[in-house]
């Protein structure tokens, strides 16, 4: 098993103080290795990964990203900025700086992760065209198309090549080129040693590059680990993770 990048213990975590969202979430995510989370719709997903990220209000529990021990924290307050430079978030929805253009963001975020110079050019310079938005390089994200923008977060991320990607739902309003490109060079970090935790609906492609599970529901973990787990979990040895995931979803509902 490779070195954690990220551990995560959430006792209790939610949207108001009083009231919890998500409840007993523990998992983390090694080196090397793509974490696929997946669950129904308002399952808690991306209220998992809002916690582990410290924009919730309420949070009961530890993170660590990395092997030390550089967040741990019972409340928000304490949550601010820690672990900064060990990871790169790709949210479902793009967010931008209206009067920035492309390149102007990739500058911007390098400097903050101290990547100048000739390098950053060339790895800009590199991604941009990976995902075929040179002729949009000098305009503002604003103007792009749904595709374009998220293609611009996910440049951002792999710019950085942190230890821990955090990436929720990135395949829809991809075209089939940049998934692919996105899915090669997932493959890439991971080999370099970067560890992947993504949230997708996308079961078939999660089944086919996601090396373990977490199955969310009602906002607890439902079961996790490898295929072969979800599968003994499921009592289904030669199910698909989306026969799986209707068997524990449904099946349960219908016990
Ligand atoms: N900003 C918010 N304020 C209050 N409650 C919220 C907020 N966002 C989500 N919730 C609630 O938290 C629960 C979990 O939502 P969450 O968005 O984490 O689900 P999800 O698994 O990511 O779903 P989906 O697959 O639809 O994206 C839902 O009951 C939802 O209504």
């Amino acid at each position: 098993m490779g070195t954690p990048v990220l551990n995560v213990h959430i006792e209790k975590a939610g949207y108001e103080e009083d009231k919890s969202t998500v409840e007993n979430i523990h998992f983390s995510v090694n080196a090397g290795e793509m974490v696929g989370l997946i669950g129904p719709n308002g399952a808690g997903k991306s209220t998992t990964i809002k916690a582990l990220l410290g924009m919730l209000k309420q949070f009961k529990g530890q993170v660590i990203f990395g092997e030390r021990e550089e967040v741990q924290r019972i409340k928000k307050e304490e949550s601010s900025a820690h672990g900064r430079g060990q990871y790169a978030y790709i949210p479902e929805h793009p967010v931008f700086y209206e009067e920035l253009t492309l390149w102007e963001h990739l500058e911007m975020v390098a400097r903050l992760n101290q990547f100048e110079g000739q390098a950053f050019i060339e790895r800009a310079t590199w991604l941009v065209d990976e995902f075929k938005l040179t002729k949009a390089m000098y305009e503002k994200p604003d103007s792009f198309s749904k595709g374009m923008q998220q293609k611009l977060m996910i440049c951002i991320a792999l710019l950085i090549q942190p230890k821990l990607y955090i990436v929720d739902e990135p395949f829809i309003g991809l075209d089939p080129i940049a998934m692919r490109r996105l899915l090669q060079l997932f493959e890439e970090e991971k080999k370099r040693g970067a560890g992947i935790l993504l949230c997708t609906h996308v079961l078939d492609t999660a089944e086919k590059i996601c090396d373990r599970f977490l199955l969310l529901q009602e906002g607890s973990l439902l079961a996790q680990g490898s295929l072969r787990d979800i599968r003994s979990h499921a009592h289904l040895q030669e199910g698909s993770l989306m026969d799986c995931f209707y068997e524990l979803i449904e099946g349960g509902d219908r016990r």
